[in-house]
């Protein structure tokens, strides 16, 4: 009888302002993932729940690549599987859905063939397949994460904030793929531009794990990405001020958008509930959700 292992993979969200392709938090959003490899050469993948119908349910499904570039690097060899997933991670909306397929794929394939790959050396496979560490990180590792790739290598920290902090995420009813997310950007920055993220990144990592969350407003700030992405999110600096007018320490692009996200130890609802009323205003329909810190990451549950 062939084995089934079940994962469970938090959504991300990345960049936190300043820290662009370098910072992320894992969120108290899931996705599941049961696997069962097989000897036949039948690949059947059945998807509940966010992306139904969209993703595709082929060989072109990024969680089957993940699951094939475990088997390759440990030299099995299945052509057959059943794959079964439940998402709750919205796709290109800035939760990091592409990160946690491909988390998902590379932890279930990885312990279905008895764990020989350790996490370090997933969070490298994940990196390589993402393209940035950013989401694959704290995908992996829960947390706060920090990371960069040196020499080919992706290197990553974790840490945990002291005290509560709460994410209120504003969701508008428009994808954004993270690869038109990117194509606006420039392809350099000004010295000072790069500079002044360099001081908010720095202030940004005191303040997250010191909990001096009163510095998020200026850690927040964001030359590099942000200006460049506002003109695919209507109401962008409207929604940061109506989650800041309601007490938020901050608040930022979600990933590459178009989720807003701010941050606050307080009166999360409300906050919630004046960014969507300020996406309204521009026409926008939104939804909010509060999310805290996942602290475990990607982790095998009962199949
Ligand atoms: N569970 C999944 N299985 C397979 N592919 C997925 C899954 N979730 C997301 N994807 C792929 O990732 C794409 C979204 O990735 P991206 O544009 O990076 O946005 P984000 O990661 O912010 O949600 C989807 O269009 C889809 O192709
Ligand atoms: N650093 C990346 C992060 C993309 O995150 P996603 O959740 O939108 O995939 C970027 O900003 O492009």
């Amino acid at each position: 009888m062939p084995k089934t292992v079940k994962v469970c993979v938090p959504g991300t969200t990345a960049n936190c302002g300043p820290g662009f392709d370098a910072v992320g938090i894992a969120c108290t959003i899931y996705n599941e993932l049961e696997l069962t490899l097989n000897r036949s050469d039948k690949l059947n993948i059945e998807i509940l729940g966010e992306g139904r119908g969209i993703i595709p349910s082929d060989e072109q499904n990024i969680v089957w690549q993940a699951v094939q570039a475990v088997l390759a690097r440990t030299g099995k060899s299945y052509r057959g599987a059943h794959i079964k997933m439940t998402n709750n991670v919205p796709l290109a909306r800035g939760l990091g859905s592409s990160a946690a397929a491909i988390v998902a794929g590379l932890v279930a394939a990885n312990a279905a063939v008895g764990g020989p790959l350790s996490k370090q050396q997933l969070f490298e496979l994940a990196t390589e397949f993402e393209g940035h560490p950013d989401n694959v990180a704290p995908a992996i590792f829960g947390g706060i994460t920090l990371s960069a790739v040196y020499q080919e290598k992706a290197h990553c920290l974790r840490f945990l904030p002291p005290g509560v902090l709460e994410m209120v995420v504003a969701i508008p009813a428009f994808n954004l793929s993270t690869k038109a997310a990117r194509q606006v950007l420039p392809e350099t920055v000004a010295y000072q531009d790069a500079v002044f993220n360099i001081s908010r990144t720095a202030l940004l990592i005191g303040a997250l794990s010191q909990g001096a969350f009163g510095h998020l407003q200026c850690a927040l700030e964001d030359r590099l990405h942000q200006p460049y992405r506002e003109a695919l999110i209507p109401g962008m600096r409207d929604v940061f001020q109506a989650a800041n007018k309601q007490g938020a320490y901050g608040s930022a692009i979600s990933g590459a958008g178009p989720c807003l996200i701010a941050f606050t130890q307080q009166n999360a609802a409300p906050i919630g509930e004046a960014m969507v009323a300020a996406f309204k205003a521009n026409n926008i329909d939104a939804t909010y959700v509060i999310l805290h810190i996942d602290q475990a990451g990607a982790r095998l549950i009962d199949a």
